[in-house]
């Protein structure tokens, strides 16, 4: 759906964007990771072809961008950072003209159109009230709901959760999860860790410009090779497993094992109880840290 190839940006002495190869499959729900500054917009940008490349390939459903644009973008649903609206109109009137841009038949249908954009964002209630007076959020929604009008087979989306509390995360989240389900393949950007490890599926980490993994999230958030265990008897539990204890806080183990239930069935045979039981995972935390090197505060040698 998005491939690019050595993709770069060069903004004077800045690099912005190096040499970047992002694959981002059908179907996938895709995080574009990365600190602030690390070329993630610049990068949605040239893929909407709202800035040129230096150098470096584009291909978006299969087609070249920017030279098929024209053919592509209407194919797509895009929200890039502090999506613009006519400030003094209304939610629904800003909708309505945009979708008066493009084909789409009668006036019902776009009306239906522009409804079920505004529903699937929570906007359908506020109706008068011009953008101008829309928080920060209701604006992140209004920008969601024109990229959802032509019901794209690809969203691109920058920092779509921005300004939105902890409701409106979790509600556009689930919006993006069915939409997923419903066959959109979902790109987006973030910052956010959290974020990401909630609604992705798949992860590019970009560090100062570079794509410096691009991974299924259950690959990235493999196994420790520890087993988390809370157990009243976890005294017992210790002295069994004696050379496999890595650590213990009261009730709760850490324990090298492999294998959780094989443990589990240990334990429960030799007459422990066990409250809970669980396979350690990395966390997406872990891995970014571990993947963008030694960080900002790095000193190299000259
Ligand atoms: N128009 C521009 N002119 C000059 N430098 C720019 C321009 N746009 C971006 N940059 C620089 O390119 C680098 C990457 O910026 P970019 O906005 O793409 O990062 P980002 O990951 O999207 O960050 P944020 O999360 O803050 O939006 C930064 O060093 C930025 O200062």
């Amino acid at each position: 759906m998005i491939v690019t190839r050595a993709l770069t940006k060069r903004y004077g002495s800045v690099l912005a964007v190096d040499a970047v190869d992002l694959n981002v499959r059908d179907g996938d729900r895709y995080g574009f990771l990365g600190p602030n500054g690390s070329g993630k917009t610049t990068t949605v940008r040239m893929l909407l072809g709202l800035v040129f490349a230096t150098s470096g390939e584009i291909e978006l459903l299969g087609e070249r961008m920017p030279r098929n644009a024209a053919e592509v973008l209407p194919r797509i649903g895009a929200m890039v950072e502090g999506p613009a609206a006519y400030p003094h109109l209304s939610g629904r009137r800003n909708l309505s003209l945009l979708d008066a841009s493009g084909p789409g038949g009668s006036r019902r249908t776009r009306r239906a159109r522009i409804e079920e954009a505004l529903e699937q964002v929570g906007l359908a209630g506020i109706d008068r009230r011009p953008v101008k007076a829309y928080s920060l959020g209701m604006r992140q929604r209004l920008g969601l709901a024109a990229a959802l009008l032509r019901k794209p087979r690809l969203l691109v989306l920058d920092e779509p959760t921005n300004g939105l509390d902890p409701k409106g995360i979790h509600e556009i989240r689930d919006l993006l999860i069915e939409l997923n389900k419903a066959g959109t393949t979902v790109f987006l950007s973030s910052h956010l860790l959290s974020e990401v490890e909630h609604l992705c599926t798949r992860v590019g980490i970009v560090d100062r410009g570079r794509l410096v993994l691009e991974e299924e999230l259950d690959t990235v958030r493999g196994a420790t090779g520890l087993v988390e265990v809370r157990s009243p008897d976890a005294a017992d539990v210790a002295s069994m497993l004696n050379g496999q204890l890595v650590s213990r806080d009261g009730e709760n183990l850490l324990i090298r094992h492999g294998d959780p239930a094989a443990l589990n069935t240990t334990l429960v045979a030799a007459g422990l109880r066990i409250a809970s039981i669980t396979e350690q995972r990395r966390t997406l935390e872990q891995v970014v840290l571990e993947v963008t090197g030694a960080g900002s505060d790095r000193v190299d040698a000259p």
